[in-house]
């Protein structure tokens, strides 16, 4: 007789399935400005929410590995971050062969794949330091990345003089530690309720974020209107407010009609999530609202 034997996940595992959860729960949040979600499109005419759903499931393995290279090596050093590189490209490969070459999530198998190797080093830290150790990692050269002076970032990085996604990491994501997370739990804390919490935490990483796919798609005046707007959303009460809607939709319409789609905050707001889940914030003192 065969017995079904139910077995714990390992911590890599369960790196794995949160990373996968934050980038199907970041897909699914609606409405975002310009990008895919559960109305549609966005500003994409190769994406659809199912492609994305499918390329996050794609990457479980991926995550899996990194986690348990980190656990193997246990330490941050250059032999880590050269096999971080390897299965960060295998993951890209997958991601390209389930997409059928669509772009769906390179950045973050970069923030996401950094951070689960660092969470692995780092059981029990505090959000800000998983960062940091991340960012030790995303410091170190990896000979074996082939460089792309052609990528859409690092053309845009060239021509605006911006940092992109490689410099997000290497300084220990600040568009997520300073900005996301504490959005996240500001709104959560003003009872804006989930949805509306992390609508509120995008904005605030759109509002400062050097986002090279909207530099890409629409010049430094499409970055210009997404921060605009996006700091206009939120100083209007948020997602969760009536004022705040109507300027996250007037949003929404000047991001579609630049054709810009904030695929690198997005990436940033699904780290802003395995974050949370990970290391959840303290709650606030009773009276500090
Ligand atoms: C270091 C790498 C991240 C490579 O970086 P690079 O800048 O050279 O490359 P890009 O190919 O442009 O990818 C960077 C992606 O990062 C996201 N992003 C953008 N701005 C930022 C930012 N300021 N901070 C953080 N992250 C950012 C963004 O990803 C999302 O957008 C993708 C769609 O972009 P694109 O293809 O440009 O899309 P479209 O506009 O739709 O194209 P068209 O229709 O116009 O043709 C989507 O995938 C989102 O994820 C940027 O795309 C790194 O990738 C690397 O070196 N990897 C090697 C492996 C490795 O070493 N791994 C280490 C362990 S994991
Ligand atoms: N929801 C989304 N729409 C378009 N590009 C993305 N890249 C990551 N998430 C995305």
């Amino acid at each position: 007789m065969s017995a079904l034997i139910a077995t714990r996940p390992s911590p890599a595992e369960r790196l794995a399935d949160l990373a996968v959860q934050a980038l199907i729960d970041e897909a699914d949040l609606s409405p975002k400005p310009g990008l895919v979600d559960r109305r549609g499109s966005g500003a994409h005419s190769d994406l659809h929410l199912g492609l994305m759903h499918a390329s996050a499931q794609s990457l479980w393995p991926a995550f899996a590995a990194m986690a348990d290279a980190a656990r193997a090596e246990g330490e941050v050093s250059q032999a880590l971050r050269e096999t971080l590189g390897r299965l960060g490209r295998d993951g890209e490969a997958e991601m390209l062969r389930v997409t059928a070459g669509v772009n769906t999530h390179r950045g973050a198998i970069w923030a996401l794949g950094l951070l689960s190797a660092s969470a692995t080093l780092e059981p029990g830290a505090a959000a800000d330091e998983i960062a940091m150790t991340a960012a030790a990692l995303a410091r170190l050269e990896d000979p074996a990345a082939p460089r792309n002076p052609d990528s859409h970032g690092a053309r845009v990085c060239r021509r605006y003089g911006v940092l992109g996604a490689r410099e997000q990491a290497q300084h220990g994501f600040p568009a997520v530690i300073e900005h996301g997370l504490p959005q996240l739990n500001a709104s959560r804390r003003a009872g804006a309720g989930e949805q509306n919490a992390r609508l509120d935490a995008l904005l605030a990483i759109m509002s400062q974020l050097t986002d090279t796919c909207v530099l890409h798609r629409a010049g430094l005046e499409g970055l210009e209107r997404m921060q605009q707007g996006a700091r206009t959303v939120l100083a209007a009460g948020g997602a969760a407010s009536l004022a705040g809607r109507r300027q996250l939709r007037a949003l929404d319409h000047a991001m579609l009609a630049l054709n810009a789609s904030p695929g690198g905050a997005a990436d940033l707001l699904a780290a802003t999530l395995f974050l949370d889940r990970l290391a959840p914030a303290a709650p606030a003192p009773i009276g500090s609202n």
